[in-house]
């Protein structure tokens, strides 16, 4: 909430720092005297309020007195005539009358005057609307209260028999001589008469107040509206708060609500004649209107002090702030490369100087920084460029976010092609059908490595054999998330030829170019296992060239070389692509057959064999004839170690040397 407001705030200034710097001035300025200004103003409207109420209420208890005067004047104006018709002793109807009719200031200060017998009959009246002699008023309150209190009453406003007017009626008892009543003199008021209480009007507080007069129990008696006249002060509408404390026995004044809800200032004030409450209605608007006028004056100075004061502080901000714009343009030149660095080490020793300087060593080392990583990264593109290996970046969506130099001489794609494009995009769908798996795991978190040649990769290159190995090597985030793969080539064509080689030559007999002991030694335990897995029978051939040692010693060990060289050449003539011809050691041979059909087949073999080595052998020293003798054993069901079926073969191969030489002899199998 705070930050939105902030924001708000600074989005509705000016982008101007001159013109912020001025608004805020002339925003301060508005403020404090705008707060000053009410302040005074609150604290000027709270006393005036105690002044004004005071005063209020004082005109109105001189109002009381002056109604309590005028009440007594109009009680003295009877009590003369009461006086009078007793010490006269006016009497009888016409002669009471006549009384009446003589004093004329009964009809000024009353709406109609009459005399009334004890029993409440009207002996004599006047007035435009009196009551006619002969009426009778006893049941008047005015009239039995007069009579049992034996003094002067004044009645409740009540409505006039005759006239239907609203009246109040005073009374005067009249004594005779014994001091009994004898007669009441009672005298109405009418009290919509313009000029009953008249002088109130000139007493009310401001254009907007008005007085008015009501008994304790809300019957109104005076109002500027007549029409309320009579009516009880309830009667449209409720009264307010401060009317129902008075009728409760308040007196004083009070602020408050009136009953249509407008400000004002109450007084009230009992009369001391009659017990009516007074009352005095001031209109708070009325009240405060010339404060009211001095606040809309007051804020349009502070309103105009503070453009004053923004206009100024604008003066002085741009004075202030010209460094400032300096340096800004100093800034500005620098970013368009018009101006050196240089420019900003300047001698000034304020907060600008700092700045300035500040600026100068951020800007050199952010210089030495970028010239120092531009210099790492052409070294490492040197580097990655030059070495014999690919080296990519391959991120999430398996795309190339870095691809070196020798990726384009070995796939042919160069890094502007290939970059943030999809492995099957550039090697082709078949060569990331192939990487796709490796990739899954090297994203899974897992460094892997594999072995591919240009025959099997499906990049549409090459296709000459050569073999390479990657690696793929997570690159891990802080999080441990795998965001990228980086990727390391390096061809293996050599290293798989000197691995071949080696293999190659470990495998072989120096001698004879044919398989040697240890060649022999794998293939025979392959076989015997897929024998023993397919049931299909084997058979192992041991040969010896007879008498070699005589061969040897006859004619030199360099012959005996070239007839065990031309007799493994006859050997491997003899069989099948698929038969083992191996060198076990001397003029020691051995054959391996896999899937022999029966003995027979066998024997046919081994005699095809002794026949191919009676031919002559042709030596450097003239041509010499040798013989073999073979030992064939066969392998059936029965599971057989290599060494128990090499054995069984030796055995057959003394069987053949005892039987003369020059022949085959077979055991196992139908032999
Ligand atoms: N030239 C040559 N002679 C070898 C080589 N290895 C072993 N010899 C000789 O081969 C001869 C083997 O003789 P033997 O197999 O024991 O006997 P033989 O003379 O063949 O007699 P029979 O086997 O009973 O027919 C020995 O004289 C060895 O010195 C070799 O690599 N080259």
């Amino acid at each position: 909430m705070r930050t939105r407001l902030r924001k708000s705030i600074s989005t509705s200034l000016p982008a101007s720092l001159k013109a912020r710097m001025s608004v805020v001035v002339f925003l301060l300025v508005l403020g404090a005297v705008a707060l000053l200004a009410l302040a005074t103003l609150a604290v000027a409207e709270r006393d005036m309020r105690g002044v004004t109420s005071q005063q209020q209420y004082a005109s109105l208890a001189s109002a009381a007195v002056f109604i309590d005067e005028e009440m007594a004047a109009r009680r003295n104006v009877l009590r003369v005539m009461a006086d009078s018709i007793a010490a006269q002793d006016v009497a009888g109807r016409a002669g009471l009358q006549r009384f009446l009719a003589a004093q004329t200031v009964l009809g000024k200060e009353f709406f109609t005057a009459g005399v009334i017998d004890v029993d409440g009959s009207v002996l004599a009246s006047i007035g435009s609307v009196r009551p006619p002699p002969g009426a009778s008023v006893r049941e008047r309150a005015y009239f039995t209260q007069t009579l049992a209190l034996k003094r002067s009453v004044i009645s409740e406003p009540l409505q006039g028999n005759i006239s239907g007017m609203p009246l109040v009626v005073v009374t005067e008892p009249v004594f005779d001589a014994r001091g009994q009543v004898r007669l009441v003199l009672a005298a109405s008021v009418n009290l919509r008469q313009p000029d009953f209480l008249g002088r109130l009007d000139t007493l009310k507080p401001g254009p907007g107040g008005h007085l008015y007069v009501m008994t304790e129990q809300g019957i109104v008696i005076e109002h500027p509206d007549k029409s309320l006249i009579m009516q009880h002060i309830g009667a449209l509408c409720p009264p307010s708060v401060p009317t129902r404390s008075a009728m409760q026995g308040f007196q004083g004044s009070m602020a408050g609500k009136t009953s249509n809800g407008d400000e004002a200032l109450f007084a009230y004030r009992r009369l001391a004649s009659t017990g009516w409450i007074l009352a005095s209605v001031y209109p708070t608007r009325d009240a405060f209107a010339p404060l009211r006028a001095i606040r809309s004056k007051i804020l349009l100075a502070a309103l105009v002090l503070a453009a004053l004061a923004g206009l100024a502080g604008w003066r002085v901000v741009l004075r202030l702030l010209q460094p400032l714009e300096r340096l800004r343009s100093q800034v500005h030149q620098i970013r368009r490369h018009r101006l050196g660095i240089d420019a900003l080490q300047i001698e000034r020793r304020d907060e600008i100087g700092d700045l300035s300087r500040d600026f100068y060593t951020l800007v050199a080392e952010r210089e030495l920084a970028e010239t120092q990583t531009r210099d790492s990264e052409r070294r490492l593109k040197l580097l990655t460029d030059h070495v014999p290996v690919v080296i990519v970046y391959i991120d999430r969506e398996h795309r190339y976010q870095f691809i070196n130099a020798t990726f384009e001489k070995w796939f042919g794609v160069s890094a502007r092609e290939g970059m943030m494009r999809s492995i099957s995009e550039v090697l082709g769908e078949a060569a990331y059908q192939m990487r796709e798996q490796y990739l899954r795991r090297a994203f899974a978190g897992e460094e892997v490595e594999y072995e591919f040649t240009f025959d099997d990769h499906g990049s549409g290159i090459g296709g000459n054999g050569r073999a390479f190995q990657t690696s793929y090597v997570p690159d891990v985030d802080d999080h441990g998330v795998v965001i990228g793969v980086y990727g390391l080539i390096h061809e293996i064509t050599k290293v798989k030829a000197a691995h071949s080689a080696l293999q190659f030559a470990a495998a072989t007999d120096t001698l004879t170019g044919i398989a040697n002991r240890r060649r022999f030694d794998e293939h025979m335990a392959q076989c015997l296992a897929r024998t023993q897995a397919t049931g299909a029978p084997m058979a192992l051939a041991y040969l010896d060239i007879d008498r070699f040692k005589a061969i040897n010693d006859s004619l030199g060990h360099q012959a005996g070389d070239e007839v065990l060289k031309e007799f493994a050449q006859r050997l491997q003539q003899c069989v099948r692509a698929s038969d083992l011809v191996a060198r076990l050691a001397g003029d020691e041979f051995v054959i391996v057959f896999e899937g022999v059909k029966n003995a027979a087949e066998l024997r046919q073999i081994g005699a095809k064999i002794v026949a191919a080595i009676r031919a002559p052998f042709v030596l450097a020293s003239g041509p010499l004839s040798a013989t073999t003798s073979i030992g064939i054993a066969i392998s059936g069901a029965a599971a057989l170690t290599p060494e128990q079926l090499l054995d069984l073969a030796d055995q057959a191969l003394y069987q053949a040397k005892d039987a003369g030489r020059d022949g085959v002899a077979l055991v196992g199998g139908e032999a």
